[in-house]
């Protein structure tokens, strides 16, 4: 297995808020709208930058002077009847002036933060989720456009583009993209990790669902925290710039106000108070708005605990109650060239790229076989390439691993020559797969009944309503005592055994021809592992599908398996049927693990006869 990874967190700064920990959050929900509204900083900051932007769009329509009207007999006058906030050098109106200034301003602010928020969002979630050249290229610009000054970057676009406001807030907006894409990628990185993630693969959903269902979700909150602060920046920013005289004066704005006012500051103070206090009124409630919906969208109460990816352990999702749809099992096989047998692997290797262009072979030849309605336990100590070989029959070998020879045999089609786009259009209907970490392969942003229904909906095209009665059932089927409220639960309100059971649920509910199980009771307690395999039996028997159990463990090998395959180093070392192999083992190694089984004793009474079971010890005793 591969080394778990750690997300890659941001660090906060005043302008970059944190990432989030993909695990800790949950989809935004009523709750989100009841703590904004129970913070008053930020309600009042919504409150003011809600007035400030309507009274600013109204301009044209509200009773004000004209902003450029010059009067020459009026300068510098007090505030009164006439002119509320009183008049510039010029005699024209401060308080139009501060009011159409403000469409230059808060546009100019809107420009920048949807250029950053674009680029920055679009490039940090390619870099996150797919990594490889993007990434590192992206990284490269990102760490440039942090590395420059933006203000001296902004000078030299006015000096060569002109003083107009739009281009220099486009300007800026690209500027700002490091934080954005840092946030994004960041997140999406973690997320990657999740076996959620990888759930979500193996049931057969796109690239862009997984993005938009689930790595989105975690990102919405920091991009709306950051979209406040980086308005709130840019209107700083662009004020700055338009008291250094370097904005288009051809149109009234905050900052050429304030340079006129702080011009006049010993004979009209007044004049560089309204918009300055404008000014910072709106930065300051960009700011207080950004930590209140920060407050309110990342706090989303009881942590779900780290869970980060066993390897590439990817897990079936879900898919539509088939107990109840068995002829659109039938009929979505992808697979129309069946034969008699199910899977046959001939000499498959898995190798890695190393980084000396050389290749590392972690599977050695393997060849298995397994026939329709049969169980074949794939046994072997850690890092024998059980998985590695589960995998490659799946089509989610991690970056780097590809099948460097042999054949996968599926029904009748060798999957190695499928281009990945056909192999995941098997996986959720023909290809199911169970994981062994339950509550890591549910997405602790949604709901239980939302993970099972939508790859539901998606294959069969069904209606919502009708997803949720066949997930209702499905989960009735695997002994979810109260299906409704499991289906209505998020996966850190259920407990492991029944995490499992929704997830045999939703492997089973396309009624997959071949199910693989990677060590399916490993993290259960004992009581629950034994009901998870008498769930796994019963199915497969009402299925007839073909199971490839991968194990460690014998007593699960015994209690379940028709027949065995013994992975040492990469390879099969011995195969037969379980009854076989458990009173005759040949290979020294199986022989081995059999001998440890025996000292840790079965998971429980072995189904069938007790003779075939007297196994000899390693002092020579009979042992069972
Ligand atoms: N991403 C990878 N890059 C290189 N080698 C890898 C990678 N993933 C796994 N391997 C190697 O492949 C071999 C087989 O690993 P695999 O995960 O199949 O073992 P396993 O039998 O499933 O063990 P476990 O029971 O611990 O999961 C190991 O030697 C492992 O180091």
């Amino acid at each position: 297995m591969s080394t778990p990874q750690n997300p890659v967190l941001v660090p906060g700064s005043s302008a970059t808020p944190t990432a989030p920990d993909p695990g800790r959050l949950r989809r935004p929900s009523s709750g989100a709208l009841r703590r904004f509204t129970a913070n008053p900083l930020g309600v009042v900051a919504a409150v003011v930058l809600a007035v400030v932007a309507v009274v600013v769009a109204l301009a044209p329509v509200l009773p004000l002077a004209d902003p450029d009207a010059i009067d020459l007999f009026g300068t510098l006058q007090s505030p009164g009847a006439e002119h509320l906030l009183g008049t510039d050098s010029s005699g024209r109106d401060v308080l139009s002036r501060l009011v159409w200034g403000g469409q230059v301003n808060l546009l100019g602010a809107l420009l920048a933060t949807a250029v950053s928020a674009v680029l920055g969002v679009s490039s940090g979630l390619l870099a996150g989720y797919h990594a490889g050249r993007f990434d590192t290229g992206a990284s490269w610009v990102t760490s440039m456009l942090q590395a420059l000054p933006a203000i001296v970057v902004l000078l030299a676009v006015r000096a060569v583009a002109g003083p107009s406001t739009w281009i220099a807030m486009t300007v800026f907006g690209v500027m700002l993209t490091p934080g954005f894409f840092r946030i994004v990628r960041g997140a999406v990185q973690a997320v990657r990790g999740e076996l959620y993630v990888d759930a979500a693969r193996v049931s057969g959903l796109s690239d862009a669902r997984i993005v938009g269902r689930h790595v989105l979700t975690v990102v919405r909150a920091p991009i709306i925290i950051q979209c406040a602060r980086v308005a709130g920046i840019a209107i700083a920013v662009q004020a700055g710039l338009q008291f250094l005289g370097v904005g288009d004066k051809s149109v009234p704005s905050w900052g050429a106000m304030i340079s006129e006012g702080f011009r006049k500051l010993s004979i009209a103070p007044l004049l560089v108070l309204w918009p300055a206090l404008l000014v910072g009124l709106v930065c300051a409630s960009l700011m207080l708005l950004s930590n209140a919906l920060r407050d309110a969208l990342e706090d989303r109460g009881t942590a779900t605990g780290p869970s980060r990816r066993r390897a590439r352990a990817a897990a079936a999702a879900a898919g539509p109650a088939t107990v109840v749809l068995p002829e659109q099992a039938e009929e979505g096989s992808a697979l129309d060239t069946a034969t008699g047998d199910l899977l046959t692997v001939r000499g498959l290797q898995v190798a890695y790229a190393q980084g000396d262009g050389g290749d590392k072979t972690v599977v050695h030849g393997v060849d298995l076989h397994v026939d329709s309605g049969e169980v074949l336990g794939l046994v072997g100590e850690s890092g024998s390439g059980k998985t590695q070989t589960a995998f490659a029959v799946l089509g989610l070998l991690p970056e780097g691993g590809r099948v460097s020879a042999g054949s996968i045999d599926f029904r009748g089609t060798d999957l190695t020559g499928l281009t990945p786009g056909q192999h995941g259009a098997l996986r959720g209907t023909d290809l199911a797969y169970i994981p062994q970490e339950p509550l890591s392969n549910l997405d602790p942003a949604f709901k239980i009944g939302y993970q099972l229904t939508t790859p539901m909906r998606l294959h069969l095209g069904i209606s919502r309503r009708e997803a949720k009665e066949r997930a209702l059932a499905l989960l009735a089927r695997v002994g979810i005592p109260d299906p409704a409220r499991t289906f209505d639960s998020y996966a850190h309100e259920i407990s492991g055994g029944m995490a499992q059971r929704v997830l045999i649920a939703g492997a089973i509910s396309c009624k997959p021809k071949l199910l693989i199980a990677d060590e399916p009771t490993t993290a259960l307690d004992v009581t629950v592992q034994a009901e998870v395999l008498d769930l796994l039996r019963d199915l497969q028997a009402e299925f007839g599908m073909g199971i490839v159990l991968v194990t460690h463990n014998f007593g699960v090998v015994a209690d379940i398996c028709d027949r065995v395959a013994v992975m040492q180093h990469g390879r099969i070392v011995e195969t037969g049927a379980v009854e076989d192999l458990f009173a005759r083992p040949r290979h020294p190694y199986t022989r081995t693990l059999l001998d440890s089984m025996v000292e840790d004793g079965p998971a429980r009474p072995y189904p069938f006869d007790d003779d075939v079971l007297r196994v000899p010890a390693a002092d020579g005793a009979e042992a069972r």
